[in-house]
């Protein structure tokens, strides 16, 4: 089913890379509803569209009779109540009641009926699972698995060791979580209650709003198991905090980022003696923390894990190297999962996907466009613009501020109490535009966020995927673009089988970049110069771009140009020697 998109999205706007949102139709009276009751659909609905026009029908037929019943009835009244005997009026008020409730409800219906493509049907309390831990889903609301929920449970309550795969937003938390309670639960209660008691579950997540986003699912499933308990070890915060944490409260499931769980296997006390206790270890995300940027990390903590334990790796995306790396924490007879179809696609199929070229002058009006557009169709509108680096990311937030866009930062360079505070205001805003580096890439879950926007190439295909992923999550809409300068285009050849298409050429608001050129001349240099150097640094190592280094001095060059410089800043001598680059004619250097 490759690039199959729903014409719900028509191209009609001024900006015309930029889909619709298909408007949520109220299900009061209407002009689409005919007067058989029958939805009247336009040229805009396809197969979704008309998955959902079925429901609203039975709505729709709903409210035919349940009007008939109560002598409402004439569809172009808007379903005004016809007032028959005044002692009725209290029933009449009654009956409005429950009548604007089920229309309402009927909107609510379509919406779910479209978001239940990601769970199975098996219900949660038609499985092995201890009483505690169902109390625990039902609190968080979860009634029906996810299918990647339904598929592992099974294998990891066998004490299988377990690599699976499947979409990003589809309940792989859980689907980890939840057995691995189950196996701690079933532990000899020596094992439990003592507050020095061994760590049994070790979760290593790449990155620390994972790491604490887990640690909150952890604890809504843990509700009714009051004797077991999940901390969490990530880096930006005080080491002897985590300590003092760990010894004063049970600590049975331990959350962490590698670095610092290494910082602890190396200097906390009694911390490795612990983690002799661990049954099960879980990576999540588990290509990137296999991946050479933590492989050694996660060496050195295997090495300091028992052998006897089960291990399970989870991901939206598992290429061929992690199937073949996976030994390295896992069993050879491990069972792989996996809940995307082969040959289907790794995204989501309710997510429209575009890329667009720009060139890197022209980048932040078409990024302007792009948001004004989304915004004036929206109001609920919930956006996150990926960048390529932490300073990059940093200085796109100042430009948009400056132009009055309503907008949050966040990256590596934030401390970690600042991106705690802005991540959990995004995940509870609507309005708002959150510029991330790739702190947010994987993992973190936003609900209901409208548009992801990519500037520049990301690192790789899996990059580009879990960060689509921030979209479309458990099976609600989304959009996504990607924003390529012309000499990015190769990075398309490593997406060549997603369904994403060209956007046609964007026109920028005429005035816009005087706009943007006069924000830009209020930015402090200093954020200019680190936004150049931290651009360099990356596409020094992209692939396709960073071999040919005198082709990257014209183009950092661009790129300083684009921030309105007229000469690139110089570098200091040590960071171009440490690039590689303090022999490349071209770059400025102190
Ligand atoms: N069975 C369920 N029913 C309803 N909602 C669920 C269920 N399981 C998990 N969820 C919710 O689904 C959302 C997505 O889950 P989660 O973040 O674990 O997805 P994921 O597959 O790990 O995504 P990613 O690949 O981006 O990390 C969360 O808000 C979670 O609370």
């Amino acid at each position: 089913m490759s690039a199959v998109l729903p014409k719900a999205f028509p191209s009609n706007l001024n900006c015309s890379h930029l889909p619709a949102k298909p408007k949520k139709k109220k299900l009061v009276a209407s002009p689409q509803v005919s007067t058989k009751g029958e939805l009247v659909m336009d040229e805009r609905d396809t197969s979704k569209s008309a998955r959902s026009a079925k429901v609203k029908r039975k709505r729709v037929n709903k409210e035919s009779t349940f009007a008939n019943t109560i002598g409402y009835g004439d569809e172009n009244t808007g379903f005004r109540v016809k007032k028959k005997e005044s002692k009725a009026a209290v029933v009449e008020k009654k009956e409005k009641k429950i009548a604007e409730e089920l229309f309402d409800g009927g909107e609510e219906t379509v919406l779910q009926e479209e978001e239940k493509s990601y769970l199975s049907d098996t219900r949660f309390d038609e499985c092995p699972i201890s009483q505690s831990s169902l109390k625990g889903i039902k609190d968080a609301g979860y009634v029906k698995m996810s299918k990647v929920q339904e598929a592992t449970l099974p294998l990891i309550l066998q004490g299988k060791d377990v690599l699976a795969k499947a979409k990003t937003g589809t309940g792989k938390t859980v689907a980890f979580l939840l057995p691995a309670i189950e196996v701690l639960s079933k532990l000899p209660s020596s094992n439990l209650g003592g507050k020095v008691s061994p760590i049994n579950v070790l979760v290593l997540c790449p990155t620390r709003e994972l790491a604490i986003q887990a640690a909150t699912e952890a604890k809504k499933l843990l509700k009714y198991h009051p004797s077991v308990g999940a901390q969490v070890v990530i880096g930006g915060t005080r080491l002897t905090q985590e300590q003092r944490n760990m010894q004063a409260n049970p600590c049975q499931i331990l959350i962490a980022t590698p670095g610092r769980l290494k910082d602890h296997i190396e200097n906390t006390t009694g911390f490795q003696a612990r983690l002799k206790g661990v049954k099960v270890l879980v990576l999540d995300e588990a290509d990137r923390l296999l991946d050479m940027g933590f492989r050694r990390d996660i060496e050195r903590i295997i090495a300091a894990l028992p052998k006897e334990r089960q291990t399970l790796l989870f991901s939206a995306t598992v290429p061929k190297e992690v199937k073949q790396i996976c030994h390295v924490a896992m069993r050879k007879d491990h069972e792989f999962v996996s809940t995307v179809e082969e040959g289907t696609e790794e995204t989501h199929a309710q997510v429209r996907q575009m890329y667009l070229i720009a060139p890197l002058e022209k980048q932040l009006s078409v990024l302007h466009r792009l948001l004004t557009e989304h915004i004036s169709q929206d109001s609920d509108y919930k956006v996150i613009v990926f960048c390529t680096t932490a300073m990059v990311t940093a200085l796109v937030a100042e430009v948009l501020a400056g132009l009055k866009f309503k907008v949050r930062e966040i990256h590596s360079r934030k401390t970690q109490a600042y991106r705690t505070r802005v991540s959990q205001e995004f995940r509870q805003s609507k309005g708002l535009i959150l510029v991330s580096s790739d702190v947010s890439a994987r993992g973190v879950d936003y609900p209901d966020v409208t548009l992801v926007i990519q500037i520049g190439m990301p690192s790789d295909r899996e990059q580009y995927i879990h960060r689509l992923g921030r979209t479309g999550r458990k099976g609600k809409e989304g959009q996504g673009i990607l924003m390529l300068a012309p000499w990015e285009i190769c990075f398309l050849n490593t997406v060549k089988d997603l369904p994403i298409t060209e956007a046609a050429p964007c026109q920028p608001d005429p005035g816009c970049q005087g706009k943007i050129l006069e924000v830009l001349a209020r930015i402090d240099m200093r954020n200019k110069e680190r936004a150049y150097q931290a651009w360099l640094g990356y596409y020094n190592s992209a692939k396709g771009v960073g071999q040919d280094k005198l082709r990257l001095v014209n183009l950092a060059t661009e790129f300083s140009e684009s921030m309105g410089l007229r000469e690139p800043p110089a570098l200091q001598r040590k960071v171009l020697s440490k690039m590689g680059l303090s022999k490349v004619p071209g770059f400025r250097s102190i």
